[in-house]
């Protein structure tokens, strides 16, 4: 579907991305974790196109995507960019028709809108549809633009969705929603790709993880043999372990509150800093 082949990139004489390759089939979730600035919006930008490559190649369906027009791209990959600020007093239906755009001329045909309709279904926001997308909380503006990325990319075969964080100001239960229904869109034949905060998430729900770090992939393939403690230490300077809960599939990823590397964790550090708390009452 996608293949990233020796990527760099840079700007101002600064390179962000060295010599990234990678590829995302039909029907993969693919998870990009790092710590901050580790290069993965970046990644995402190349990806859509809104970066260029310095060097390299990026192919969708067999194509560098310098070679697609943008009206044609806009029909193959869908975006939900990590900034989405948008203070003007549109509906939410109206938010979700953008991502249609691409499909009609001056008119929505009842197709668009019933596309539309059910994508904010999808996301479980439909009640919301006649409001004033400003008015929203963070969380529920987050589910209206998800449902603008996917009406976008309803109905195409192998369309790619890009998501760079698209859990940002979720509860926890529209964060599964979200891995959920990127699932769903995967067994459907989409190639997700997303940029993930939450490893557990990552580790539960991606078919592959590309962990980065100073710009470079640090490490890629399924979770279980990507997400593990030796490779989180390396690339967020955390130490985890993996816990196993009882009656579940997976192994949960915890940090090792034990280890002298959480400053604050520990018992005795945190009634220290309660009762400074409680001094400077
Ligand atoms: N236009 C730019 N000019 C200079 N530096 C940039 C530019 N864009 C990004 N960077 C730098 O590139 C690095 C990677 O940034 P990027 O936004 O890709 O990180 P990230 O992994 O998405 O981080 P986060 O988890 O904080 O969102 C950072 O150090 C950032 O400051």
């Amino acid at each position: 579907m996608i293949e990233v082949n020796n990527v760099n990139f840079g700007v101002k004489g600064r390179q962000l991305i060295h010599n990234v390759s990678f590829r995302a089939n039909a029907g993969e979730f693919w998870a990009i974790v790092g710590a901050n600035g580790a290069g993965k919006s970046t990644m995402m930008k190349l990806l859509s196109r809104e970066h260029k490559p310095t060097s390299g190649s990026i192919e969708l369906h067999g194509k560098n995507l310098d070679r697609y027009k943008l009206s044609e791209l806009a029909r193959k990959r869908a975006v939900l960019a990590q900034q989405n600020s948008i203070t003007l007093a549109f509906s939410v239906e109206e938010i979700v028709l953008m991502g249609r755009y691409p499909f009609y001329d001056s008119q929505p045909t009842d197709r668009d809108l019933a596309i539309v309709d059910h994508c904010l279904q999808k996301v479980g926001i439909a009640h919301f549809k006649n409001r004033s997308f400003p008015t929203l909380s963070g969380g529920e503006q987050q589910r209206v633009q998800l449902a603008r990325t996917l009406a976008q990319i309803w109905e195409i075969d192998g369309g790619l969705i890009l998501l760079d964080e698209p859990t940002t100001g979720m509860d926890l239960l529209h964060q599964y929603e979200t891995f959920r229904l990127a699932r769903e869109m995967t067994a459907k034949g989409y190639g997700v790709i997303a940029v993930v905060h939450d490893l557990n998430l990552a580790l539960q729900y991606a078919d592959q993880v590309l962990i980065m770090k100073d710009g470079k992939a640090f490490a890629s393939g399924i979770p279980e043999e990507v997400l593990i403690p030796e490779n989180i230490k390396d690339s967020f300077g955390l130490s985890v372990k993996l816990i196993q809960p009882d009656h579940t599939h997976f192994p949960i990823i915890v940090p090792d509150i034990g280890n002298s590397d959480l400053p604050g964790y520990n018992h005795h550090k945190k009634e220290h800093i309660t009762s400074e708390n409680n001094n400077s009452l």
